[in-house]
């Protein structure tokens, strides 16, 4: 479970990029962070995930304060960030294997699991090729691979399907629905509500860095008596500039 309490962060004077950000992502559920470009995502995904300290407020990950005890924090992680900076001479395989020795696995475990994922994410052609010239799809899936070779029970995704065609996008919707029906606390952001509105049971609409509303799909078109959920976000940030495709 992740629970943000109160953060803000500030840039320089000028940028308030998390004003006051709090929620909480239950284990068993897709939580996504919806909200347009500049709202404040990344940056929020960045504190939960220990990279970005905030100015105030904290977060806890199973509990653990990701200020006070960053590095037990991100063992209870698995973070697909919004970079996917690849090692362009490791292949996909190695690269799952090397986040895997990291994090304390070795011998058959790893190669269990790194196989499992393998055939999970349908990446069994490029496993034992280069990343060096790897598409932006063929990218994030080592990058997801990567994240959850360790079984975290938490996953964070930065815009996990930015990119992908249909049939990636596919596979990762069926892998994070896997996640969640093993019962781990799934939270990704996204700024396209269709995107959203396919994946998620509890939707946290963020925008010029607060929350603005945060409730199951059904809550929000109640709140906001709009029978569509694209209405309701509309109504909800006030504006449909930067939700659409
Ligand atoms: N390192 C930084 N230095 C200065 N400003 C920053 C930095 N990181 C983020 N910002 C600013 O903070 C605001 C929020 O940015 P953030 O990346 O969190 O938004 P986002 O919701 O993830 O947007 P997008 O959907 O475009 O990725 C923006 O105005 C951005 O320019």
């Amino acid at each position: 479970m992740i629970e943000a309490r109160n953060l803000h962060k500030r840039f320089g004077k000028k940028v308030t990029a998390v004003e006051d950000v709090s929620f909480t992502a239950e284990d068993g559920v897709i939580t996504g962070l919806l909200g347009p470009n500049g709202a404040g995502k990344t940056t929020t995904m960045r504190m939960l995930y220990t990279l970005v300290r905030p100015d105030r407020g904290t977060a806890l990950v199973d509990g653990v304060d990701v200020v006070q005890r960053p590095q037990e924090a991100r063992r209870a992680l698995g973070v697909l960030p919004d970079a996917r900076g690849l090692y362009p001479r490791l292949t996909a395989r190695e690269h799952a294997r090397y986040y895997g020795e990291l994090h304390g696995l070795s011998g058959a475990t790893l190669d269990k699991r790194v196989d499992e994922l393998l055939d999970l994410l349908d990446m069994r052609d490029i496993a034992d090729r280069r990343a060096e010239g790897f598409s932006q799809g063929q990218r994030v899936k080592v990058a997801m691979a990567r994240a959850l070779v360790h079984g975290p029970r938490n996953v964070l995704l930065d815009e996990p399907t930015n990119g992908l065609d249909v049939m990636s996008t596919r596979s990762v919707r069926t892998l994070l629905r896997r996640l969640k029906d093993e019962g781990r606390c799934v939270v990704f952001s996204s700024h396209v509500m269709q995107e959203v509105a396919a994946l998620c049971d509890r939707i946290v609409v963020v925008a010029h860095g607060r929350v603005v509303a945060d409730g199951t799909p059904d809550a929000l078109r109640a709140s906001t008596g709009k029978d569509s959920l694209e209405e309701a976000f509309v109504a909800t940030i006030g504006t449909d500039q930067g939700l659409m495709q």
